[in-house]
């Protein structure tokens, strides 16, 4: 989004990637992808020895544009190695990570992250923390802050833009780092379980808010979690990794037009979300089975 595109024009645009009759994203065979993971291999030294361990190994996968792809795996199977390979804070033993085309040679403003733990600045208003993002694009003072204000009302904070964080719940936190990571417009949006350290309401609420961030800004947001629901409920593709070394064990196609768009309809007991659900508890079940 350049300075001058608000926030209502994106949402008036059709998601990037989006065909008439296709979900917006949907990996096309003939258009670049976002991101693409090539055979990658991330071996880390075993301190005091001389051997390695393998966290990723062979792992391939294409993600579309404007696409919202979910990651599940075990516990220890690779999933932050791989965010942080995409996010340029560490680079494949082997492989290569491609953004648009591009191998990912270190971290970039085109590429935004959210953690678990919200990491905003004590000192710094919600505004202020927001700003932070778009000192590094050199905008004007008073740009900045009409960005910043554009994307606290993205996620739902239009009247806490003064709160510190001490004064913002849990949730509105991690609101704040959503609007932080969006404000200076990347290209991807990486989450490391940004949820999970949420009650299961406030989570449940969060989830529809990033598909309706996601549906308004069109971006290609990869999704890392322990929650097959919360993968089911979010990815247009759930990605079910092995146990480590991670690589892809299975893709699942999600199709559950309208999800979060209508508070009254409990999706989450709809038998075609539990069929689903299943699908992916079987995927990983398996995959620790054949451990
Ligand atoms: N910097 C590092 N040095 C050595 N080993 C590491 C390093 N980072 C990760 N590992 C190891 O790589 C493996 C994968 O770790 P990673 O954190 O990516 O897994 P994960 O799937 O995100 O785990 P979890 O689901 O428990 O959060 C683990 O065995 C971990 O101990």
């Amino acid at each position: 989004m350049t300075a001058t595109t608000t926030l209502a024009d994106l949402a008036a645009r059709p998601a990037p990637g989006s065909a008439p009759g296709t979900a917006p994203g949907a990996p096309s065979s003939d258009a670049t992808p976002r991101l693409r993971f090539e055979h990658v291999r991330k071996e880390f030294p075993v301190r005091g020895t001389r051997d390695a361990l393998v966290a990723l190994e062979d792992l391939t996968l294409d993600v579309a544009p404007g696409e919202l792809v979910t990651l599940v795996g075990p516990s220890g199977c690779g999933k932050s190695t791989l965010l942080d390979l995409v996010a340029g804070l560490a680079t494949p033993t082997r492989g290569r990570i491609l953004l648009d085309g591009r191998p990912v040679a270190g971290p970039g403003l085109d590429r935004g992250i959210v953690f678990q733990q919200y990491a905003l600045l004590p000192w710094r208003t919600a505004q202020g923390n927001v700003e932070l993002g778009l000192e590094a694009r050199r905008l004007p003072k008073r740009e900045r802050r009409r960005i910043a204000r554009e994307h606290l009302e993205l996620v739902g904070l239009a009247g806490f833009a003064d709160r510190y964080p001490h004064e913002l719940s849990g949730g509105m936190k991690q609101r704040v780092a959503i609007a932080r990571s969006l404000a200076f417009d990347p290209e991807v949006l990486l989450m490391d379980e940004p949820f999970a350290a949420l009650d299961a309401q406030t989570r449940e609420s969060l989830q529809d808010e990033l598909l309706r961030i996601w549906r308004a800004t069109g971006k290609t947001i990869v999704f890392i979690t322990h929650g097959i629901e919360e993968a089911v409920y979010l990815g247009q593709r759930v990605v079910v990794l092995t146990p480590r070394p991670g690589r892809v064990r299975t893709v699942i196609d999600v199709d559950l037009p309208g999800r979060g768009t209508d508070p009254g309809h409990d999706l989450r007991a709809d038998p075609a979300f539990v069929a689903l659900r299943h699908r992916v508890w079987t995927a990983l079940h398996d995959a620790e089975e054949e451990r």
